[in-house]
């Protein structure tokens, strides 16, 4: 019997509702660019009662793509984080027991939208810390691109339970069994087939899906905004459709058999309905598919077919992220670390075995966060943690032009309450949230407080930037902040990777050089992959960032948005600068000046040597005190503060701090061509007795003495054995087609001078695991994957076995290419590859260049 239903139609969206923790989640989609994620988060809105019609990414009118870049463009550059509710309807009663499936209840939804560019891929893993969950988009005509291959290899890293939907299933070439089996081989996981797509009659229009886990198929009716949906089952179909059921039956028996592997509760059940892999409840499949995902590995992997743009898919997709995506209190511990010391931020509060160092951490620069932090580990023993009142990560700050700075954050204990003072750990600053919202697209809704597990915005803070830890405590002492070890308390800290485009940015007129100033400001605190600089020889502003679509976008925020009247240069490759030998004797100066009204005195010996090897340079340091940044490594010799004692506001960690933070502010600039100084190890020296001059060293004057110093050791090694220039080279993962292999691969040796790591066999089953997978995850290598045992349906256009179209396979190849050869390369590749060929990048290194090459390069930056 066939039955119509109706999605979402009898629902006012009612944003005050206040959910339970077992009733959230907190989800993000994941995919290639174009892949459809902004269409497909426009008809969730809509399915939900939250939109009363549809946007259109085509015309501009979507809810998520809300800055104007991102309208003008077609595509995401932020994050969006809005809140719906699914399934629509009455909420749930408090105290009522959740039941299976829990699609049947509704849930609150907290929906983070991230960009799919490689330039934004920062974006992507800021995003991705604060998610339990999440769902890939792909293609179902391109499959599995490098961009979404790498985004899933690093949620792998984080741990979190994901589901695929395979889109765009409307388009000409569209084959959903080749995906499954890339999904196989590429995100090294087990496919499990929750829906087949339903083509009509087997080769027509694609109508639908077939429910693998209800045994039923689902129509949507041509052309509607797709709330109706026809639901058939099996018996019925039978009649018109024979072939889809059989394959429907098929790929039951596939999936209770993929699950029998590795959840004993569902071969229980198997026995129980006597070994009918048909007889067994929907509802038993989908909890033991839940706990296949919950583990987070990605070694099972469900996946859902359909079409957003024909309003195919997606509330059932919106019933497995309830059903099958983990809530928040589901999830591990958070990871946060105190100074040096790692673990679960609820083992912290419960006092648990944190404060010992882990194994893993084994960190290059541990040897100095040893020493800094010894007094902070003793005093952390007995540290009150219970007066802990909130814990929250700033993951994303967004300037709204009517609602002024949003910080959105995630809590992970407590709760955020309004007008509460938030200590921020990065800044050491105290502010109060004056305001709190949720966010529902461009829309929000006061609250008087962020509960742990949930998503929310602070409204009116004046200094959190992205990635910043706010906590509240109980007593709050503005001054002094919260006592150790909870002022360095980090929640999920993430590295920022080292710019490598800049460009000078430069007000029209010198009136406009304070708002040009506060604008960079701002951009800078909603993206931390944004650096400015000042050129001290032309004093020009440089910006700095990750790519060239990253720094048009800055430009076009800092114009369109924050009306800032400003001229970008151009975009130009952030080389680097090296020494080329060692400075042959240490150079002293003296500070000794007056700096706001207060007299400074100070004075520090510096040398510099290179360090080609910044890291392994660190364990044959024997200074006690050592930091790396940037490339560089700064040491300083013992202290020896048992003969001449510091003044009273001066300890060690202080001094050694100032004197670090001097050196690194003189590699700013090289001495020769004026690109920051990388691979440069410079030595520190101040003698407590003859350097320090009491209550006058003050930190800046400490600060000022050192980089006074490095910067004529810099001068000093310059003179005498010259300096170098190095350039980024990428770490470059290329998609293409077995046809453009060969050409692809011979640009890139042959014309780019790039070096060839690998070259992915996707097909062979003797070489299972995905070179992305390798090149990204940290893991030890993951199970094989054997492509010959993955279900997948055959595809009505082809053959689904990628063994039988060799034209179609899709090879990785994994090469190291200078950057510079990179400028374009997409243009390039597209009309080498027929417009197949996709790739992703990010920096391996900085690499000294030839000397030939040195020469151009200079030459070529000279304008000659
Ligand atoms: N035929 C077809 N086109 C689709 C479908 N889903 C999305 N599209 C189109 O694909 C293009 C990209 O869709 P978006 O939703 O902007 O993709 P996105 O993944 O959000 O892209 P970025 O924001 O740039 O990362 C648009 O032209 C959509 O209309 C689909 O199911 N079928």
């Amino acid at each position: 019997m066939s039955t119509t239903a109706y999605y979402g139609d009898s629902h006012e969206a009612t944003p005050e509702q206040d959910p339970d923790l077992d009733r959230t989640r907190n989800i993000g989609i994941i995919a290639h660019i174009d892949a459809g994620k902004t269409t497909t988060t426009e008809r969730m809105l809509y399915y939900s009662g939250f939109t009363r019609r549809i946007g259109d990414v085509d015309d501009g009118s979507t809810v998520t793509d809300f800055l104007p870049a991102e309208r003008a463009r077609g595509i995401t550059i932020q994050s969006a984080a809005i809140t719906f509710h699914w399934p629509p309807g009455a909420q749930r009663q408090p105290g009522t027991p959740l039941r299976s499936p829990r699609s049947l209840i509704p849930h609150t939804i907290n929906l983070i939208d991230t960009p799919g560019h490689a330039d934004f891929t920062f974006e992507v893993l800021r995003s991705l810390r604060i998610l339990d969950g999440a769902v890939c988009i792909l293609d179902g005509v391109a499959g599995v691109e490098a961009q979404t291959e790498k985004v899933w290899h690093q949620a792998n890293n984080y741990g979190i339970p994901r589901i695929v939907y395979v889109n765009k299933l409307d388009r000409d070439g569209a084959a959903f069994g080749r995906t499954v089996k890339e999904i196989g081989v590429r995100l090294a996981g087990w496919p499990a087939v929750c829906q087949i797509p339903w083509w009509e009659g087997g080769k027509g229009r694609f109508v639908g899906v077939g429910d693998v886990i209800g045994l039923k198929a689902i129509r949507w009716d041509e052309g509607g905004d797709g709330k109706a949906v026809k639901v058939c089952q099996l018996e019925e179909l039978e009649k018109s459709d024979r072939d889809l059921v059989e394959e429907i039956r098929k790929a039951r028996v596939a999936l209770v058999e993929l699950l029998s592997e590795r959840d004993d509760d569902i071969v229980e059940k198997f026995i129980e309905y006597d070994e009918d892999h048909l007889a067994i409840p929907s509802a038993d499949i989908i909890e033991s598919l839940r706990r296949c995902v919950l583990d987070g590995s990605g070694t099972v992997i469900p996946v859902f077919a359909g079409a957003s743009f024909k309003n195919i898919g997606v509330q059932p997709l919106l019933d497995a992220v309830v059903d099958l995506l983990p809530g928040p209190t589901e999830r591990p511990d958070p990871e946060v670390n105190v100074g040096s010391l790692k673990g679960g931020l609820y083992d912290l509060i419960g006092g648990r075995r944190f404060l010992e160092l882990t194994d893993r951490d084994n960190h290059k620069n541990l040897k100095a966060r040893k020493t800094l932090y010894t007094a902070t580990n003793s005093a952390a023993s007995t540290a009150p943690i219970h007066v802990l009142e909130g814990c929250a990560l700033a993951f994303k700050v967004v300037n709204d032009a009517r609602r002024g700075v949003l910080v959105y954050v995630r809590v992970y204990s407590g709760t955020i309450s309004r007008h509460s003072p938030l200590f921020n750990t990065s800044l050491h600053t105290t502010e109060r949230a004056p305001r709190l919202l949720r966010m529902y697209a461009s829309d929000a809704v006061d609250i008087p407080f962020i509960s742990s597990g949930q998503i929310g915005v602070i409204v009116g803070l004046k200094h959190a930037r992205t990635g910043d830890t706010l906590i509240s405590y109980h007593g709050a002492n503005h001054k002094a902040g919260p006592p150790s070890p909870l002022n360095s308390l980090h929640l999920r800290p993430i590295e920022v990777p080292p710019p490598v485009f800049f460009a000078s940015v430069e007000p029209k007129s010198l009136g406009e050089a304070k708002h040009l100033e506060e604008a960079l400001a701002l951009l800078l605190r909603e993206d931390p992959s944004l650096h400015v600089s000042i050129d001290d020889d032309s004093g020009q502003t440089l910006l700095s960032g990750m790519g060239e679509l990253h720094l048009e976008i800055a430009r076009d925020r800092l114009v369109g948005d924050f009306k800032a009247k400003m001229d970008m240069g151009k975009i130009e490759i952030g080389y680097r600068e090296c020494v080329l030998g060692p400075s042959s004797k240490p150079e002293k100066r003296t500070f000794d000046k007056e700096i706001a009204g207060k007299r400074g005195k100070a004075a520090c010996q510096a040398s510099v040597k290179p360090a080609c090897d910044v890291y392994s340079g660190i364990s044959e340091s024997e200074e006690p005190w050592s930091a790396i940044k940037e490339g560089n490594l700064v040491s300083i010799t013992p202290i020896n503060s048992l003969d001449s004692p510091l003044p009273p506001h001066l300890d060690v960690p202080k001094l050694c701090q100032a004197l670090t933070n001097g050196a690194l502010a003189a590699l700013a600039r090289g001495p020769k061509y004026s690109f920051p100084v990388h691979s440069t190890h410079v030595k520190l020296c101040v003698n407590p007795s003859s350097d320090i001059f009491g209550s006058e060293s003050t930190p800046a004057a400490l600060s000022s003495a050192a980089r006074m110093a490095t910067l004529a050791a810099l001068k000093t090694a310059s003179e005498e054995v010259g300096t170098g220039l190095m350039e980024p080279v990428m770490s470059v993962i290329v998609s293409v087609d077995e046809h453009s292999l060969g050409a692809v691969v011979h640009d890139i040796s042959a014309a780019r001078g790039g070096h060839i790591v690998s070259l992915g066999d996707d097909i062979d089953p003797s070489k299972q695991s995905s070179p992305i997978a390798t090149a990204i995850t940290d893991e030890p290598s993951r199970q094989a994957i054997d492509i010959r045992k993955i279900y997948a349906p055959p595809d009505p256009f082809g053959n689904s076995s990628t063994n039988d179209r060799p034209e179609s396979q899709q090879r990785s190849i994994v090469a190291r290419v200078p950057l510079k050869e990179m400028v374009g390369y997409l243009k390039h590749l597209r009309s080498l590859t027929g417009g197949r060929g996709t790739f992703v990048m990010n920096v391996d290194r900085f690499e000294r260049m030839g000397t030939q090459r040195e020469k151009t390069v200079l030459r070529e930056l000279r304008g000659l």
